[in-house]
C-alpha cells in the first residue's frame, strides 16, 4: 500500500530565466531509498534544494502530509527531514565529536542523544577512531561520514543525500553503503541525489532520471537495469 512520505508535485524552478526544473514530481514512500540520477546540471541538487526551502519554487511540496510552503527550516528539521548537502556544510573548527553534537541543537533527550552518539561511532568507526580530530583536517570521506553522522544525530525519519560518494575511493564507498544499507533497516527513508549510478541502482529500490530539469525515466532498479539507453549513457555497459 502507498504510504508516501514526502510528494513532491509538478516541481518548477527559476534562476532568472532559466527554467532549471520542468514540472517534476517524485513520490518516496516511507522506509525506502529513492534514487534521482542524472549528469551534471540536470537540477538535482535543485530539487533537493527546493525541499529544504533553500529556493524559491512553484509546485507542492508535502512533507508527512504537511505543505513544506508553510514551514520553516527549523520547523522541517524537527520534523524530522534533514538534509545532507553536497557541500557537507561541516563546522571546519569544531572536533567531529562537536559536529555531531551540533547536529542534535534542536533535541532535549540528552540520554536519545548519547546513545544516537554511540550508534553513529558504530555505524562510522573511522568517526570514532578521530573523536578529538578537527573536522578541516580529515579526508574527504571521512568529511562525508561525519556529515552523515552529523545528519543523524537528529534523529531523522528522512534523509536527503546529494552526492554523498563524489570524489571518493570504493572502499569509502563501500562503507558509506553498508551505513545506508543498516540504515534502511532500521526504517530511515532517504532520498539521493548521485551522478553515480552504480551506486544508485545498488541501493535505489525506484529511482528517476532527471535531464535538463525533466524526468526522462522513472521506474524500479530492476526497470533501470534493463534499459539500454540508461545502460549505455550511465551505467556504463555496452
Ligand atoms: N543559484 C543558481 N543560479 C543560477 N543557476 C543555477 C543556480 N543553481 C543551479 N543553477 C543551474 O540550474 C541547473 C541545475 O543545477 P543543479 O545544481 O540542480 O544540477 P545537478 O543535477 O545537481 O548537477 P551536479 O550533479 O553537477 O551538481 C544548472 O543549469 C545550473 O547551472
Amino acid at each position: 500500500m502507498s504510504d508516501p512520505l514526502l510528494e513532491i508535485d509538478d516541481l518548477h524552478v527559476y534562476y532568472g530565466k532559466a527554467h532549471a526544473l520542468k514540472g517534476v514530481s517524485v513520490s518516496v514512500e516511507r522506509g525506502e531509498i529513492y534514487g534521482v540520477i542524472g549528469p551534471n546540471g540536470a537540477g538535482k541538487t535543485t530539487m533537493l534544494n527546493a525541499v529544504a526551502g533553500f529556493v524559491d519554487y512553484e509546485g507542492t511540496i508535502r512533507y508527512d502530509g504537511r505543505d513544506l510552503a508553510d514551514e520553516r527550516a527549523q520547523d522541517i528539521v524537527q520534523d524530522g527531514l534533514i538534509y545532507c548537502t553536497e557541500d557537507r556544510d561541516l563546522f571546519p573548527f569544531f572536533s567531529v565529536h562537536e559536529n555531531l553534537l551540533m547536529g542534535a541543537q534542536f533535541r532535549d533527550d540528552r540520554e536519545a542523544v548519547e546513545a544516537d552518539l554511540e550508534m553513529v561511532y558504530d555505524l562510522f568507526p573511522r568517526l570514532d577512531e578521530r573523536r578529538e580530530q578537527e573536522a578541516e583536517t580529515m579526508s574527504g570521506g571521512e568529511q562525508q561520514m561525519l556529515a552523515i553522522g552529523r545528519a543523524l544525530m537528529s534523529d531523522p525519519e528522512m534523509l536527503m543525500l546529494d552526492e554523498p560518494t563524489i570524489g571518493l575511493a570504493p572502499v569509502i564507498i563501500q562503507d558509506i553503503s553498508e551505513a545506508i544499507e543498516r540504515l534502511l533497516d532500521e526504517g530511515l527513508t532517504i532520498l539521493l541525489a548521485e551522478q553515480n549510478s552504480t551506486f544508485a541502482l545498488r541501493h535505489a529500490e525506484r529511482l528517476s532520471l532527471i535531464e535538463t530539469g525533466e524526468i526522462e525515466l522513472e521506474g524500479t532498479a530492476s526497470e533501470f537495469h534493463d534499459n539500454e539507453y540508461v545502460r549505455e549513457a550511465y551505467v556504463g555497459v555496452h
